[in-house]
């Protein structure tokens, strides 16, 4: 381990995050409803212009009369590049109290971005006396948000998550592709006239993994927009969690269970991680740093990737 130790993320349940346009207010009670650990209520790219205004009013007002329950709260705002994003920020602090958790800043670039609404939101909450902090989650979703990532990731210690927005994303980059998230029909390696797919989020959703971890800002997985695909999205969901995601945006509600199921570790995954500490402490006591544990390998870091799987299963349960 390095001199500086890695920061420890917020211990909360993130596996899924429901989202729903706030021009869409028949729909917020089911959203508190569901079995999602955060809500999202999007100002941004699922409101149209002339419904900016009335989508703000309508969360500000949900946010005080709907019971959320124990679920992060989190509101996405608009992006810097627009007119709306110091009215979304300014009118809910100022109006929605003190349930909501978290904004969602889309299309973050660099750090200075943060720094801005940082500012605006530091200024507000001095003015009103807010007693909770506000914190912030961010969308990578252009190739300057990947450029900058790490420089984003620890640029504020607001920041709780962090989200690749797949669709936004391929569009910055110029990807030939009009899918948001999973397999990409035309990604592929061939070889003896077989197509093998491959995977272009991959290093991107790497890249933001490594700069969440060395920043302490839990990675998340962001939508996947065909909602009829199942399979697919469990797929992507998999691929995520075994990168290092904590969970994975809904987009729909029947995409809830699947992001629930896949980002909770498993009974037998939690039993074995277990099984493979009971063999450490053996090993300890015996005077070994390794030992064998069925027919492979275990040593000191299979304790830390272990406790990685206990730990998460143990926050889970005691915060769901
Ligand atoms: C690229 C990005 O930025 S993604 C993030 C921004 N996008 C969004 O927020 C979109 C969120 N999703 C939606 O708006 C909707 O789910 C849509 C438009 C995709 C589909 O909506 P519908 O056509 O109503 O879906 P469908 O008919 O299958 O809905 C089934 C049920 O789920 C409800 N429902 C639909 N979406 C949601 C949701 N996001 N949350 C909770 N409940 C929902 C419907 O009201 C319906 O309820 P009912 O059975 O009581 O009538
Ligand atoms: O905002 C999300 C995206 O995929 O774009
Ligand atoms: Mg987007």
């Amino acid at each position: 381990m390095s001199f500086r130790i890695q920061p420890t993320p917020a211990a909360r349940p993130n596996r899924c995050q429901l989202f729903g346009p706030g021009s869409r207010p028949a729909i917020f009670e089911k959203m508190a409803a569901s079995a999602a650990d955060v809500i999202n209520l999007d100002l941004e790219d699922s409101v149209a212009p002339t419904d900016k205004d009335s989508a703000r009013a309508n969360i500000i007002q949900a946010i005080g009369d709907i019971d959320w329950g124990n679920k992060t709260l989190s509101v996405r705002i608009n992006g810097l590049d627009t007119p709306y994003w110091y009215r979304d920020v300014v009118d809910l602090l100022e109006q929605a109290g003190d349930r909501i958790d978290i904004i969602m800043i889309p299309k973050v670039g660099c750090a200075a971005d943060l720094y801005a609404v940082d500012a605006l939101v530091t200024a507000v909450e001095r003015a009103k006396g807010r007693s909770k902090p506000l914190g912030f989650e961010v969308i990578i979703e252009s190739a300057a948000g990947i450029s900058h990532v790490e420089e984003i990731a620890s640029a504020t210690p607001r920041l709780q998550a962090m989200s690749l927005g797949a669709a936004d994303f391929a569009a910055s980059m110029g990807m030939a592709t009009t899918g948001i998230g999973g397999t990409q029909e035309t990604y592929y390696m061939a070889r003896e006239g077989q197509k093998y797919w491959s995977d272009p989020w991959h290093w991107a959703q790497a890249a933001i993994v490594a700069a969440c971890r060395t920043h302490g800002v839990l990675p998340v997985d962001g939508p996947f927009g065909d909602f009829s695909d199942d399979e697919g999205f469990r797929a992507q969901a998999l691929r995520s969690a075994t990168l290092g995601m904590v969970g994975k945006w809904a987009i729909h509600p029947k995409q809830v269970a699947i992001a629930n199921e896949v980002f909770t570790p498993s009974d037998t995954a939690v039993a074995e991680a277990r099984e493979i500490l009971g063999a450490m402490e053996q090993a300890k006591a015996n005077g070994e740093g390794a030992t064998v544990y069925k027919g492979r390998l275990v040593d000191i870091a299979s304790i830390k990737q272990a406790e990685v799987i206990v730990k998460q299963s143990e926050m889970i349960a005691q915060n769901t």
